[in-house]
């Protein structure tokens, strides 16, 4: 099924060029009850460098499936997603995740925490020791960026919820990944902090500038924060709504009024379907 296209939206992301992400086809399916169930329908898209992209729809429809997918932890198993024209198979390297609960280290302070990925990732850890002033500064820089300048050498426990979060978001762009996956980052949060961190996690992707994937089920945090928001209908879901957010950047929270932002939040809640 082709999805339906907004069209009188133009995409602020470029949408030349060649794709990071392609998705050719992708199908998901699951043993239930000793058959496979249908999960995803089909699924065709591309994503273009530097594009953020929101899912979103009804529960079990598969959308942290397709992180999963993205990820390369569980490759598509029908069709396949290629990223730079290569079919992932295996997990890939140059991504940050961030979950709605984020886990630090217990025993490392703020900023050691944002600085663990320096500590895994090939390309930042052979110059660790010669290069650690400048990881630092890197770190306080993502730090400050979400207002976290004055905590660095708090631990987790001192944090609140909120503030974890904004840590887990630095650790997770440290390492400038090409692709940062999120999936309902702020579900636990409420709603005024939930609002403070769209504009948090918007400043530190326009910083790093790579592709953005976001799973929620808040649409006004889909349209605050997109490029493009894709619309998945009921099992075995599909994408049935795509729709370009043309809204300025950096957008601010007194763009949630107009009424730009309210006809596209209005013409995604009219597609959400229920599972
Ligand atoms: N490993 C698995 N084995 C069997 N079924 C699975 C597995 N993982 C997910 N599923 C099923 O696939 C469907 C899609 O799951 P997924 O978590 O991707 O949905 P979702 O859209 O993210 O849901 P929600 O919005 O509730 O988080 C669900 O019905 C789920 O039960």
């Amino acid at each position: 099924m082709q999805p339906q296209v907004d069209s009188l939206s133009v995409n602020s992301g470029s949408s030349s060029g060649e794709p990071l992400l392609e998705f050719d086809r992708v199908g998901l399916e699951y043993p239930f009850e000793g058959k496979m169930r249908r999960i995803i329908q089909e699924v065709n898209l591309s994503i273009q460098p530097g594009e953020f992209v929101s899912f979103v729809g009804p529960s079990g429809c598969g959308k942290t499936s397709i992180l999963r997918m993205v990820s390369g932890l569980s490759p598509a198993p029908i069709g396949e997603i290629r990223y730079r024209g290569t079919p992932i198979k295996k997990p890939l390297r140059n991504t940050g995740i961030a979950f709605q609960n984020p886990v630090m280290l217990p025993w490392r302070n703020t900023i050691d925490n944002v600085m663990l990925p320096l500590e895994i990732v090939d390309s930042y850890k052979k110059n660790y020791r010669q290069r650690k002033e400048e990881y630092v500064r890197m770190a306080q820089d993502l730090l400050a960026t979400v207002r976290l300048q004055d905590f660095q050498k708090q631990y987790p426990w001192q944090l609140s919820g909120g503030m974890r979060q904004r840590a887990s978001l630095c650790r997770s762009l440290i390492h400038s990944p090409e692709i940062l996956l999120l999936d309902e980052p702020f579900g636990a949060l409420d709603a005024f902090t939930r609002e403070e961190m769209w504009g948090m996690l918007q400043n530190l992707w326009m910083k790093v500038k790579c592709v953005g994937i976001l799973i929620t089920h808040d649409l006004r945090e889909a349209v605050f924060l997109s490029d493009t928001v894709y619309v998945m209908g009921a099992r075995p879901s599909s994408i049935i709504y795509e729709v370009k957010i043309d809204l300025p950047r950096p957008r601010t929270l007194e763009m949630e009024l107009s009424d730009e932002f309210n006809h596209y939040f209005a013409s995604i809640r009219k597609h959400i379907q229920h599972n």
